[in-house]
């Protein structure tokens, strides 16, 4: 799947419920050009987590939007996501490739070490977050990255997404330093017009290209 991820570089969404209008505030943000979903519930609640992440993989597909649930590998097979995303605590990318596919996208967390980056990019990943480079409201404690990462990250190969505290304000700078995808959350979710804030971080995209 690592050649479809490279084909398109844009706004990648991640969901911060739960909360009832989930569905709706998605799709504001696919209307506003988002080009990845993720799945993100903290929440132990599996039944509604089950009934929303097979909501949101069916609007993404009338989207053509690749949709990824954070974490947990089996619901991500149970739903027929088009991947999951692990940070270090997550389980291992080699059970996920053996339970989702060679097709699947498998997002890793890198945090702010390039030899995680390396390592990971070796056992066959299909992208490479890094973060957090700004003060994040969702993650407050999230260990902190340098954006020089994403220019040294770059010989790599593979499709870099940027993460934590990201707004349509300081995304430039990412996008500048390589960034494909910018990750974010409340200043997509946060925001009084789901869509427009969305169109400003699609834009930042329009005039990189
Ligand atoms: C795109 C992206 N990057 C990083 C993360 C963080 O993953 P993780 O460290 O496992 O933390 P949680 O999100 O699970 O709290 C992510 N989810 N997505
Ligand atoms: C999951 C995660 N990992 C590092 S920062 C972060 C949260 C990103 O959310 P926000 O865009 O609100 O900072
Ligand atoms: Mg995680």
């Amino acid at each position: 799947m690592t050649s479809a991820l490279l084909r398109h570089r844009g706004l990648y969404i991640i969901t911060d419920g739960p909360r009832d209008d989930l569905l709706d505030k998605v799709a504001q943000a696919l209307a506003g050009g988002a080009k990845l979903l993720q799945y993100r519930d903290k929440s132990a609640e599996s039944s509604r987590r089950s009934h929303e992440a097979g909501a949101l993989k069916d609007l993404c597909t009338a989207y053509g939007v690749p949709m990824i649930v954070n974490d947990d590998i089996a619901l991500a097979h149970a739903i027929g996501a088009d991947g999951v995303h692990l940070g270090a605590s997550d389980g291992e990318l080699a059970a996920a490739r053996a339970t989702l596919g060679p097709g699947a996208i498998i997002g890793v967390s890198c945090y702010n070490s390039l030899d995680r980056a390396r390592e990971l990019a070796a056992a066959g990943a299909d992208y490479l977050a890094f973060g957090a480079f700004f003060p994040s409201p969702t993650k407050p404690h999230a260990p902190r990255a340098p954006i020089e990462l994403l220019r040294q990250s770059a010989a790599l190969g593979l499709p870099r997404v940027a993460i934590g505290g990201i707004t349509p304000d300081n995304g430039a700078s990412l996008v500048q330093a390589g960034a494909d995808y910018l990750a974010v959350i409340s200043a997509v979710f946060g925001a009084a017009d789901v869509r427009a804030a969305a169109q400003r971080f699609t834009d930042l995209y329009s005039v990189a290209d």
